[in-house]
């Protein structure tokens, strides 16, 4: 499918701001459990209980990749990875206070994105 130069103008502005977000989330103090995708054999119950399994370093790929069409499809990525993270982790365990925190921290940012 062709895009027009406009088209790929304007997509390239939709996802500007999801680097921006993205760079953020990386570096944050608790993004340690999301850097790369669980370890399957560390955690063998993992993908029985998680079928979409979701972690910064794929995000990032993705968005490398142009695999994102819109900045929407990056959020529902992150959100993704937040809902595995409570759906394994107890609420009050390091990985789910870690989980809370850092959707907090992205539904904030992801707020003053769309706000402007
Ligand atoms: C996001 C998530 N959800 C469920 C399980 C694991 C994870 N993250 C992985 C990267 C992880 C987190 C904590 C860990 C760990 C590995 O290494 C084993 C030792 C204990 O500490």
């Amino acid at each position: 499918l062709k895009r027009s130069l406009n088209q790929a103008i304007a997509k390239e502005k939709d996802l500007a701001p999801c680097r921006e977000i993205l760079d953020q989330l990386e570096a944050h103090d608790e993004a340690w459990p999301f850097l790369l995708p669980v370890n399957t054999k560390q955690f063998p119950t993992y993908k029985k209980i998680i079928r979409s399994p979701m972690d910064l370093s794929t995000i990032r790929k993705k968005l490398n990749d142009g695999i994102y069409k819109t900045r929407d499809d990056f959020c529902a990525d992150l959100q993704l990875m937040f809902v595995n993270c409570v759906t394994f982790n107890e609420d009050d365990s390091p990985v789910g206070k870690a989980g809370h925190s850092m959707k907090t921290f992205f539904d904030s940012r992801w707020a003053e994105l769309i706000a402007h």
